[in-house]
């Protein structure tokens, strides 16, 4: 057993994890990295990166048949699924080398390739080694969660972990949850040729303002999607080729292929957490605003600390904690300015209170404003006038906004900034956007929030007057 003892050792080489050693390292610290599968983890290797590259060449193949108003003339693309799988593939192996036992070994980090595992308060082991480190941080990410639906086991189905493998195209694709994987896989295999069908217990994209939803799911729909809500899938079988799913209303359902998208599991159940003293909550590890667990010596991040799941808010953590272990700053994780997108055509992107949390939180202190993409002169020149933007104001400033349409995962940057920097609507309505853009749309939702004030109120007028008599 070789005994390591560095400043920080973080468990899990995925999105927060890398971020913290990278950051830690390039400070000064020694820095063990533990990682027990890919370096990169679900982001690179099973989750946004696979599934946007997969979104790129559904995108390509649509627009092959999507140009008769541009007088190009419609033809049906002639796929080739593998290939398909090939560019994905090229676009993890673009993005690994950052992410690299390679790269990390160069920047001072100690990389161990193994499972860890607490084995008291203090320590950890990987392999042959045992770390006693002066502070860990546990970053080990989530998992699938299947639902218990009789028969799925058995049946068996695809996952994120698993999809982006098929080299063959499945003819019938059956999708249980229309949750953000859900509704991106679907569309991009209904791009590339699949008949696709989603299942969804509930609604589609829920944790949504349904108003944006909505937009989403009519889109998908009028490319083909089958998305049916409100589904109960009472048994899976697989006889023969085929996957059945036995619906609750007696329908059975023919599938080439399931993927279950049902939501995700925060990867801590072999973590050894009670031998570290680390409780944890309903959803992952617990940890209190400044990401400690209930042991003071261990944070914990990402996916693995149980709240939302996304590789920037997994980023932003990493930073927090560098500031807190490094350098015994005090910190607070906010959730306020954390935006989130899907990646759908259109897009759906929030950041801060949905319309519906903003109005519970400010009653009637609460002013919506919106934007049409339909009134945008690039939306117009390109033919995507499909979508808006809302922003929820207070006071002057926003404290949420929603964006479905083109773009809306890069137009809601600006947002985000604003509430993260507590920014006035007027700072929005003053910086300058290049035309023609949809980045103007923020422009023209402050508009819409300064027009009543300057166009309707008596005083403006009355002092353009009074002025214009002065000479
Ligand atoms: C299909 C899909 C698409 C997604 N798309 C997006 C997107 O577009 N945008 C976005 O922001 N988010 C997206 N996400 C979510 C994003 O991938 C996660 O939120 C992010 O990867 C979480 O980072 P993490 O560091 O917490 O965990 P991970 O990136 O999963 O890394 C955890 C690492 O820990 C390792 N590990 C686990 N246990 C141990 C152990 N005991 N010892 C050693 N190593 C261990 C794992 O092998 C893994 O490499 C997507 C997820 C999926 C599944
Ligand atoms: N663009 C992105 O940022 C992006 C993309 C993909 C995933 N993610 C992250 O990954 C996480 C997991 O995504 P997800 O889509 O798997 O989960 P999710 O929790 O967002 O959605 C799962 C859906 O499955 C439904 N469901 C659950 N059990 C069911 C059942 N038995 N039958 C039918 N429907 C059922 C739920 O009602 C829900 O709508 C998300 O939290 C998200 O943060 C992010």
């Amino acid at each position: 057993m070789t005994i390591v003892e560095p400043d920080l050792c973080v468990i899990g080489a995925g999105s927060g994890g890398l971020s913290v050693a990278a950051g830690a390292a390039q400070m000064g610290a020694s820095v063990v990295l533990i990682e027990g599968a890919e370096m990169g983890g679900d982001c690179l290797n099973h989750g946004c990166v696979p599934s946007k590259a997969l979104l790129a060449a559904a995108k390509a193949a649509h627009a092959m048949s999507a140009g008769a108003q541009f007088g190009v003339h419609p033809v049906a693309p002639e796929i080739d699924f593998a290939a398909a799988k090939d560019y994905v593939r090229s676009a993890i192996d673009a993005i690994a080398p950052h992410d690299s036992e390679e790269r990390f070994t160069g920047l001072g980090v100690t990389v161990i390739r193994a499972m860890a595992r607490f084995t008291s308060p203090r320590e950890v082991e990987a392999g042959e080694n045992r770390i006693r480190a002066r502070r860990f941080v546990i970053a080990t990410g989530s998992r699938p969660a299947a639902p218990p639906i009789t028969g799925l086991e058995e049946a068996g189905y695809l996952t994120n972990e698993t999809i982006f493998g098929l080299r063959d195209r499945p003819a019938r694709l059956a999708i249980i949850g229309a949750g953000p994987i859900g509704l991106e896989m679907a569309q991009a295999h209904r791009r590339l040729g699949c008949e696709v069908t989603v299942l969804e217990a509930a609604t589609a994209l829920s944790r949504e303002d349904p108003e944006l939803s909505a937009v989403v799911v009519s889109a998908l729909r009028a490319e083909g999607v089958e998305i049916r809500e409100g589904a109960t899938i009472s048994a899976v079988d697989r006889v023969g080729n085929e996957t059945l799913l036995r619906l609750k209303d007696g329908e059975t359902l023919r599938a080439d292929a399931l993927l279950v998208a049902t939501g995700r599991r925060a990867e801590i159940d072999d973590l050894g957490l009670e031998a570290a003293g680390v409780e944890r909550s309903k959803t992952g590890v617990k940890v209190d605003k400044g990401l400690r667990t209930t042991n003071r010596r261990i944070y914990a991040i990402g996916d693995a600390a149980g709240g939302a799941q996304f590789t920037h808010l997994a980023a932003y953590q990493a930073g927090l904690v560098i500031r807190s272990a490094l350098f015994r700053l005090p910190v607070q994780a906010r959730s306020d300015m954390i935006p989130r997108a899907t990646f759908t055509d259109p897009e759906l992107a929030q950041v801060g209170l949905t319309e519906t949390d903003a109005r519970e939180k400010h009653g009637a202190a609460l002013e919506v404003h919106r934007a049409e993409y339909g009134a945008n002169d690039r939306a117009l020149t390109e033919n995507r006038t499909a979508g808006f933007s809302k922003v929820m104001i207070v006071r002057g400033r926003p404290v949420g906004a929603s964006i479905v349409g083109a773009h809306a995962g890069d137009l809601i940057s600006i947002w985000a900034l604003a509430i993260s920097k507590g920014l006035k609507i007027g700072d929005v309505a003053g910086f300058v956007a290049p035309y023609p853009t949809y980045g103007e749309l923020a422009k023209s939702v402050a508009s819409a929030y300064f027009a009543p004030r300057l166009f309707q109120s008596n005083l403006i007028p009355w002092v353009v007057r009074l002025l214009a008599k002065l000479g």
